[in-house]
């Protein structure tokens, strides 16, 4: 632990699920003053009682005390000399616009917003706060809300955080330094690069949700499909001017449409080896559709790229028929079953 309490910043994070509670709880055991902000008022009022808990893969809780509120709770906020200083911004990609306006009024003047979201929010962000208040990130992290006030933790993997125009400013060198509290974060120019490889893994992790198995077996089992989806992602990016780069044994030059078959082959093995590695074998999105039932982020987090693809003429055709199967999975008009995964491939492979 670095710095006395009173030097420490204060966080608020705000959605306290299992990107934002993870941090949330890290930061409050590094002797952080943390706020969680969340709609769950099961969720806030579990936190308030007892602590904010985190579940290790061997079954230890550890609990942490850890102020929360619901948004409208905020006029309880104590006046802190000029509004909210650090915001970590852990919503799904959905409510990113609600949760960015109930932050902007709050926000201090020197204050910032970092997105710690699985999607591609930042433009939703600085629309709200200003680019200038805005820090953009990239967490490749494995947790699950299991309980109102208690997290699993699924693993750690790649955090990434820098400025928006590339800089390694003194305001991101401190929040790296804080929130290596959770895990292996760095600071980086290009975090765009970064997101866009998560969005690459991201389509095939919305894949794998299709069906009732762990991650690695879609992947090993449809290498080829793999490899098109993230090549989708991929072909919008590049033509943005993206640079892609490598995080957690996903490297970005295994997917180019001229790699080397042997090396991507050994890429997808050594990748999928590490996930058998992680606690979480399962994504986020398939807890929503098979436990929470509740709507997913796809939509929302897949909704940039189509975008993008769509102004440059780039067919993605896979990209789609995920986002279209996810849907039809939401409204339960299909079940997981391997036969979704076989439509995706046939939609990559044009059949
Ligand atoms: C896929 C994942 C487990 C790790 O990136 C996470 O993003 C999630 O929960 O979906």
């Amino acid at each position: 632990m670095s710095g006395t309490a009173a030097q420490r910043r204060a966080y608020t994070v705000v959605g306290g699920g299992a990107i934002g509670g993870t941090i949330a709880f890290h930061l409050a055991k590094a002797g952080h003053p943390v706020l969680v902000v969340d709609q769950d008022t099961e969720h806030v009022g579990a936190i308030s009682d007892q602590g904010l808990g985190i579940r290790r893969p061997d079954g230890r809780v550890e609990r942490q005390p850890v102020r929360a509120i619901t948004p409208d709770g905020a006029d309880a906020l104590p006046a802190t000399g000029g509004g909210l200083g650090a915001v970590v911004l852990a919503v799904k990609a959905q409510a990113t616009d609600p949760a960015v306006r109930w932050i902007a009024p709050r926000l201090a003047e020197d204050g910032f917003v970092v997105s710690l979201q699985n999607g591609l929010c930042e433009e939703q962000i600085a629309a709200e706060v200003g680019e200038r208040r805005t820090v953009t990130a990239f967490v490749n992290l494995f947790a699950d809300l299991v309980a109102p006030g208690l997290i699993a933790d699924g693993g750690a993997g790649a955090l990434v955080v820098g400025e928006l125009d590339g800089r390694v400013s003194p305001r991101v060198e401190r929040l790296v330094t804080d929130l290596r509290a959770w895990g292996p974060a760095v600071a980086h120019p290009n975090v765009a690069g970064h997101l866009w490889s998560k969005q690459s893994y991201s389509v095939v992790g919305a894949t794998s949700a299709l069906v009732d198995v762990p991650i690695h077996e879609t992947i090993e089992a449809h290498p080829d499909m793999t490899v098109a989806l993230a090549r989708e992602v991929y072909a919008v990016g590049a033509a943005i001017g993206v640079h892609p780069e490598s995080f957690d044994h996903w490297e970005a030059g295994a997917f180019a449409v001229d790699a080397h078959l042997p090396y991507t082959r050994q890429v997808l093995a050594d990748f999928c080896g590490w996930l058998r590695t992680q606690p979480k074998n399962k994504t986020g999105i398939w807890r929503d559709l098979a436990v929470r039932k509740r709507p997913t982020e796809v939509p929302a987090m897949l909704a940039p790229v189509l975008r993008l693809a769509d102004d440059h003429g780039i067919n993605c055709p896979g990209i789609r028929t995920v986002v279209r199967l996810i849907g039809e999975l939401e409204r339960g008009e299909r079940r997981m079953d391997e036969s979704n995964v076989t439509e995706v491939e046939r939609a990559v492979s044009g059949r």
